[in-house]
């Protein structure tokens, strides 16, 4: 029961590693884009849509505080690594 549910989480984190590599690669493409033209890596209006958009995607409103929370920490992540790409 709960290796069988496991597998799932298993076969699920597969995808999300294969989005989350795609969505990487359009950071990268921003962080580039950020450069050349000299603009701040945060941008609090569009975080805001970003979490919108995932909370109204949602079809289990139960789940909203925690996209959010997810949407935050990813964005934490993908700043962290655009400062870094951007300072080389
Ligand atoms: O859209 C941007 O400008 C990005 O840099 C991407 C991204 C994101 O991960 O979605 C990351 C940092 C910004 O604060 C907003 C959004």
């Amino acid at each position: 029961m709960l290796e069988e549910t496991r597998r799932k989480i298993d076969d699920i984190d597969s995808e999300i590693v294969t989005l989350f590599e795609k969505r990487m690669d359009a950071v990268n493409e921003i962080a580039r884009i950020k450069k050349a033209h000299n603009l701040a890596i945060f941008d609090t209006d569009r975080e805001k849509t970003v979490i919108e958009n995932a909370q109204n995607r949602l079809k289990n409103p139960e789940y909203k505080m925690a996209v959010a929370e997810f949407f935050q920490h990813m964005m934490q992540t993908t700043k962290t690594y655009q400062r870094q790409i951007i300072k080389k």
